[in-house]
């Protein structure tokens, strides 16, 4: 995609730390300071001027975060293959969530009382913190509530996004606090767009979960148990296929999955306290797309109830070998 790069001069690494420490609230990009990245850690005017993080590890990977959603639209291995997808529909305008890379879904996965997928993937959201370990850039993201999520949801909390980007890895944690003196509930899900040929792909680790399918009728979710599997006659492997439209929740999935994504990469989806996997496929839905994408989204699809100061915390860990 054309990208529109301005990027802003870095500050000189304090030897000790490599770390900066400063609040950027992700409006305009006009008011950027340097001041809030590290080395490795830049911010750019993305796609419809919006406001863009740009990583860069020592070792050459690179990964593109936005503000706006707090969306990672890009991976970058040093082969230069970019590992997520960004759909050809996407809009950088604001005026709906960025469909692809990694989108939030918080504080509802849905469909359920509020929109579907949540509020957090069309907010602003802010860099709290960056710094860089040993070559590889570390950034937070910070969202809190507002009017805007406050007419929608009525609570006050804090949600932060830390983003690590190693050579061949990267990883997320997400951490919702409750900061109100009222307890809440929410689900929420890391929707993330894999680029794929969607004939070759398989993800492995699913097999006997219990399965939540939205197909044939998403408001009824058939209550089933993946035993899918494919075979070659000589290898028996207990891998899930997109053969056609997919929408279909894994209800306590273990905590690595493999996406073989039929371009030649094996993708290792390790999590901590991601309870749940949800794999998606419009089809013919998506006619100009659905043969270059498949996702496959770290959930947390039951309700997590948190107490006024309490926090939840999830991690993602996106490796290739
Ligand atoms: O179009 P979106 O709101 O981004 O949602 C796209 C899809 O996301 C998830 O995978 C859900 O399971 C699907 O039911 C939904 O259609």
């Amino acid at each position: 995609m054309a990208m529109l790069s301005m990027p802003i001069s870095l500050p000189t690494p304090t030897p000790s730390s490599f770390r900066r420490v400063n609040r950027f609230k992700g409006m305009t990009f006009a008011s950027l300071s340097s001041e809030t990245t590290s080395v490795g850690v830049k911010v750019t005017e993305g796609e419809g001027k919006l406001p863009k993080v740009v990583l860069t590890s020592s070792q050459g990977s690179e990964a593109d975060i936005y503000l706006y959603g707090g969306c990672i639209t890009s991976w970058r291995v040093p082969n230069g293959k970019d590992l997520l997808f960004v759909r050809p529909d996407a809009v950088f305008n604001k005026k709906k969530p960025i469909s692809g890379g990694l989108p939030h879904c918080f504080p509802q996965f849905g469909p359920g009382q509020i929109q579907q997928h949540g509020f957090a993937r069309n907010m602003d959201w802010s860099i709290i913190d960056s710094e860089n370990v040993e070559g590889n850039p570390v950034v937070t993201l910070e969202l809190k509530d507002e009017p805007y999520s406050r007419s929608m949801w009525d609570f006050s909390f804090q949600a932060l996004f830390k983003v690590i980007l190693k050579t061949n890895s990267l990883s997320t944690e997400l951490v919702i606090t409750n900061t109100d003196n009222k307890p809440f509930s929410f689900s929420t899900a890391l929707h993330s767009y894999f680029r794929a040929s969607v004939t070759g792909a398989s993800v492995r680790g699913l097999k006997g979960c219990k399965t939540l399918n939205k197909e044939p009728d998403p408001e009824n979710p058939l209550e089933g148990k993946e035993e899918s599997f494919v075979s070659n006659l000589i290898i028996f492997m207990d891998v899930v296929t997109f053969p056609g439209f997919v929408d279909c929740i894994y209800l306590d999935a273990p905590n690595e999955l493999h996406l073989d994504n039929g371009l030649g990469d094996t993708i290792s989806i390790k999590n901590t306290n991601w309870t749940d996997a949800v794999l998606w496929n419009p089809h013919l839905q998506m006619e100009a797309c659905y043969k270059d994408f498949v996702c496959v989204e770290n959930a947390k699809i039951g309700t997590q109830q948190l107490e006024p100061g309490q926090s939840w915390t999830a991690t993602q860990l996106l490796s290739v070998e």
